[in-house]
């Protein structure tokens, strides 16, 4: 299959979804399997895992459920035992995120485009084939168990077929599906080549190798190898970083709090932060408490930089003049303008505190507003004065010049974040970064006209997109109006202040942290002062 017939396999796919929810039917209402299978599909109590990761992926294809949010509800409802639930988790995101290439290797085993196979049968092959080629699992036993779970959905028809592919598809190891694959692509389409080998879409693997061309990183070594690493990382689930909120904790008495069984290690870049595993967050008092919060390493590294950066002239002796005994009113403020859910507005309200700083927080969804307002819970109550339910807009036309450093974390296309979200990659479009850019450019703008003389400005992004992030920040700064009166700051000098070692570009400048140079997020940090 050559690349245009897997992404024409693709489009086509989604084409025909479309179609049918533009007639007002689910997927699932005309797949020819399909009457039996809404009764069938009820999910009982104890149910088999199997079954319920078989459910959790036909409705997050189908409702566009989340599937952080609907595999423990589903586990929970089938009452699973830990054990089971994680098995589910690992199936169901492992399947998420390698669709681009399970998908492909189901067609070649079935002899047939995937479009011409039951809507309802291939997320049961997706399972089959995930756990028969990814996972440590006996591939005849998932062979079994799959043929199995078809049969007592669709019965023995059905049974029969999957039965056949699954034989296809244990016959050969993953990296022969792989090579296979792939070497059907033309080989000068490197880009659909390694959007198929690590299964993401291929705008999302060239809009990747953009950022990193744009991003003033070594540039020996071959950009294409850079980029499979960076779609290998996206690939592996993420580890749980903890972010002490300032001083509110030491350290040493976090530790302390976690069980025996939990897997610790260090922050690798942020001296806040700690890397858990084998422990669920909620458990931890200190995080019951607000004095830390789940918050990813490039994310703090974001906090610090805006916190760390120099200010000068008014909004210098603002911060300085800024003393505790001083009513909160009179006292200096920062700005975090797009705050939800609030994690940086706990590390930065936590570090403005120390200096009897104050932040305003800002966030136009309620429901996210209550989230960053529960995050602040542990913080000294005059650590975040106000939390705004404004559009970010609102400020630089009515509170202008008000606060000596303002956070812009822009709502963004989060393709920095994709292991955290395995659906993610399948759900975005292009065209939503074009809906974002003049959204983000706008906010810029706002955040710049909030900021007084001397203070400083942090474009962020959870996003390395270039659209996104570094060519928001050029556009402003080439307008006439910002092009005198605000100066782009060194952002890798900030971060090598501040955080631990860690690779940065060769140039001074903006900064965009790497899933697999920083071991997080992929993070577009800008910091720019008003003259
Ligand atoms: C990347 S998230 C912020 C993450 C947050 N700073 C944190 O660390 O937890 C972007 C936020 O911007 C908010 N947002 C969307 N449109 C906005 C607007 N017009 N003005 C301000 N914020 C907006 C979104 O609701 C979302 O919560």
């Amino acid at each position: 299959m050559n690349a245009q017939g897997l992404a024409g396999q693709r489009q086509h796919r989604s084409a025909k979804t479309l179609n049918r929810r533009a007639q007002g039917q689910e997927p699932h209402q005309q797949a020819s399997a399909r009457g039996a299978s809404q009764a069938n599909r009820k999910i009982p109590r104890h149910a088999d895992a199997r079954r319920v990761a078989y459910e959790a992926l036909l409705r997050i294809d189908e409702q566009h459920s989340f599937s952080n949010l609907l595999v423990p509800k589903l586990c929970a409802h089938a009452q699973l035992s830990t054990a089971d639930s994680a098995l589910v988790t690992d199936i169901v995101y492992g399947v998420l995120r390698w669709r681009g290439l399970i998908r492909p290797i189901i067609a070649a085993a079935a002899h047939r485009a995937l479009d011409d196979i039951d809507d309802m049968i291939v997320p049961i092959l997706e399972l089959g084939t995930y756990q028969a080629l990814w996972m440590e699992i006996a591939p005849h036993a998932v062979g079994a168990s799959t043929v199995v779970l078809a049969k007592s959905l669709y019965g023995k028809g059905r049974a029969g077929f999957v039965n056949a592919v699954m034989h296809q598809i244990i016959a050969k190891p993953l990296q022969t599906w792989q090579s296979m694959i792939v070497s059907r692509i033309d080989s000068h389409n490197q880009f659909e080549r390694l959007a198929v080998r690590y299964s993401h879409p291929k705008w999302i693997v060239e809009a990747l190798y953009q950022a990193w061309k744009h991003a003033g990183y070594d540039e020996e070594g071959d950009a294409m190898a850079v980029v499979s690493s960076m779609l290998e990382e996206d690939n592996q689930p993420a580890m749980v970083t903890l972010a002490r909120h300032g001083q509110a904790i030491s350290q040493e008495d976090l530790q302390a709090q976690l069980p025996r069984r939990a897997v610790v290690q260090e922050g690798l870049l942020s001296p806040y932060a700690l890397r858990v595993s084998g422990v669920n967050p909620a458990q931890i008092p200190a995080i019951q408490h607000k004095l830390v919060g789940v918050e990813d390493e490039g994310s703090q590294c974001a906090a610090l930089a805006l916190a760390h950066a120099s200010v000068e002239g008014q909004a210098s002796d603002y911060e300085q003049q800024s003393l505790a005994s001083m009513p909160i009113s009179a006292r200096a403020h920062w700005l975090d303008m797009c705050a939800g859910p609030g994690g940086k507005t706990a590390l930065i309200a936590s570090l403005a505190a120390e200096r009897n700083i104050v932040v305003s927080a800002n966030e136009p969804s309620a429901h996210r507003a209550n989230l960053v307002r529960s995050n602040i819970e542990g913080l000294p109550s005059e650590a975040v004065d106000t939390v705004y339910e404004h559009d970010g807009r609102y400020f630089g036309k009515h509170m202008r010049e008000q606060f000596t450093r303002v956070l812009v974390d822009a709502p963004c296309s989060g393709l920095g974040a994709l292991r955290r979200r395995p659906e993610a990659r399948w759900r975005k479009r292009p065209e939503d970064i074009d809906d974002l850019t003049q959204l983000q450019a706008q906010l810029l703008r706002s955040g710049i006209d909030a900021t007084m003389s001397g203070g400083v400005i942090a474009y962020v992004t959870c996003s390395p997109v270039v659209e996104e992030t570094v060519q928001i920040v050029d556009d402003v700064l080439a307008d006439p109006q910002y092009a005198q009166r605000v100066e782009r700051l060194d952002t890798t000098e900030v971060l090598r202040r501040v955080c631990k070692p860690m690779p940065l570009p060769n140039r001074p400048g903006d900064v965009t942290l790497f899933e697999h140079l920083h071991h997080s997020d992929q993070m577009f940090i800008s910091l720019l002062r008003k003259r």
